[in-house]
């Protein structure tokens, strides 16, 4: 046998398989890099989360990737040099941490790089006749395997698509297989860039999982951060506290088809960027606010639309545990605004049941690894779309 394939063979035999996670999301803040012993596969899948860390972006390497993010016209030339000098880059983070942590690259299994989305396109969002949903992610595995000397897992997103979704999310089946609980309704809330939830049944239903988008977390917060006051992010929404809300830009704000489409629905900063906060502010004609009632409004923003969603589909007299995920967790404005418009959700920290919530995403791309190597294939509940496995494979040599 092929002395690749053999190890592969090998891994997917073993009892518990060593992979890092990577994630680096819509936020650009850094490269979440988690460290997993995993046993099992499906509802089997054991996690243990045995390292976790973000290694952040400098601002060089923000401006990089900024150049090509979620822009409709981009250089070519730029897109190109990033995909292997980003895998590059994380290949250097990786054996950096893996360096921190006491640990040789040969003690690790499999590394499952998510990548960075430059450019996500739902039909919903392009609406060309003709075009399928599409998502871009860059960040080479092969580049990562060989600079790192481990087998990647690399662009998930892909299958999915092929398969009939729109690439994401792709929380559903690691927060099913993980968080799951019988005789507890859950909600996974992940506030990152982008808002997600999965719902959790009690009766561990398969068919009665889902997950969605539901809109912007930080993006929006992140993006007016730096223009207005030059920092990365409202650290503890000190910016968006010293503000009032806009009634008529938020009404601005919520008046998009988006917010109407069904369950499970997708966006990015494609949609819900500077253009779109000030074009809203044209139409109601709020342009001269303060940037402080500017932030409150756009926090107010994240946090309607997210419980718009929750309260389209949960049951307004039961008490559901939501589950907080992402950096938007760390937000306390945003966080008391949704338990004041729901005050029967229990908010709790995804830590409570096991990963903290900063490195639930890069955990949930090991399970999707691990489910490719050693899984029966992923269903993901949507009718006419079969089991799938993701990741294409990538060899050191
Ligand atoms: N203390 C804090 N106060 C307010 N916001 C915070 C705080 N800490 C983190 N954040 C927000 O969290 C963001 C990072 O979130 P996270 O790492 O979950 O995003 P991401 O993974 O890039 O996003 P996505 O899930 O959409 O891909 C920061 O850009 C910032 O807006
Ligand atoms: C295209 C893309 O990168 N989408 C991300 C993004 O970040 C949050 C939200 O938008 C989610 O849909 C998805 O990531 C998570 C990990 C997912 O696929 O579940």
């Amino acid at each position: 046998m092929n002395k690749n394939l053999r190890k592969l063979f090998d891994i997917s035999n073993k009892p518990v398989r060593r992979i890092i996670g990577l994630m680096s999301g819509t936020s650009l803040d850094g490269l979440d890099v988690a460290l997993c012993a995993v046993s099992g596969s499906g509802m089997e899948t054991k996690v243990t989360l045995e390292h976790f860390d973000t290694v952040s972006y400098p601002v060089t390497v923000k401006d990089e990737i900024r150049k090509v993010f979620a822009k409709e016209m981009v250089s070519f030339e730029q897109l190109c040099l990033l995909n292997p000098w980003l895998a590059n880059l994380h290949a250097a983070y990786i054996l950096e941490c893996l360096h921190k942590w006491g640990i040789k690259p040969q003690e690790v299994d499999l590394i499952a790089s998510h990548g960075q989305t430059v450019y996500h396109s739902p039909k919903i969002l392009h609406q060309r006749e003709g075009f399928p949903n599409a998502t871009l992610q860059i960040v080479d595995g092969d580049h990562i395997a060989v600079d790192a000397g481990i087998i990647t897992l690399s662009d998930f997103r892909q299958k999915h698509i092929a398969a009939g979704g729109e690439g994401a999310p792709l929380a559903l089946y690691g927060d099913y297989c993980l968080f799951s609980k019988h005789g507890e309704d859950r909600i996974m809330l992940n506030m990152g860039g982008i808002s997600n939830f999965t719902f959790l049944p009690a009766t561990l239903d398969a068919s009665a999982v889902y997950v969605t988008d539901t809109g912007p977390g930080n993006t929006l917060l992140d993006a007016f951060a730096r223009v207005y006051f030059n920092e990365e992010y409202d650290k503890d929404a000190l910016f968006a506290k010293q503000g009032k809300v806009s009634e008529a830009l938020l009404a601005a704000l919520k008046d998009h088809p988006f917010f109407k489409e069904p369950f499970p629905r997708t966006t990015g900063p494609e949609l819900f960027n500077k253009t779109y906060v000030e074009k809203a502010q044209e139409r109601s004609n709020t342009k001269g606010i303060s940037s402080y009632d500017v932030m409150a409004t756009l926090t107010h923003f994240s946090a309607d639309t997210i419980t718009d969603a929750l309260l389209s589909v949960l049951d307004k007299d039961k008490d559901y545990a939501v589950y907080v995920s992402g950096g938007g967790a760390h937000n306390p404005l945003l966080i008391s605004l949704i338990k004041q418009r729901m005050p029967r959700l229990q908010i709790r920290s995804t830590g409570e049941i096991g990963i903290a919530g900063d490195a639930k995403e890069a955990v949930l791309f090991a399970i999707l690894a691990n489910e490719a190597i050693a899984g029966e294939g992923i269903d993901f509940g949507k009718p006419g779309m079969p089991a799938i496995t993701m990741g294409k494979i990538s060899f050191p040599a």
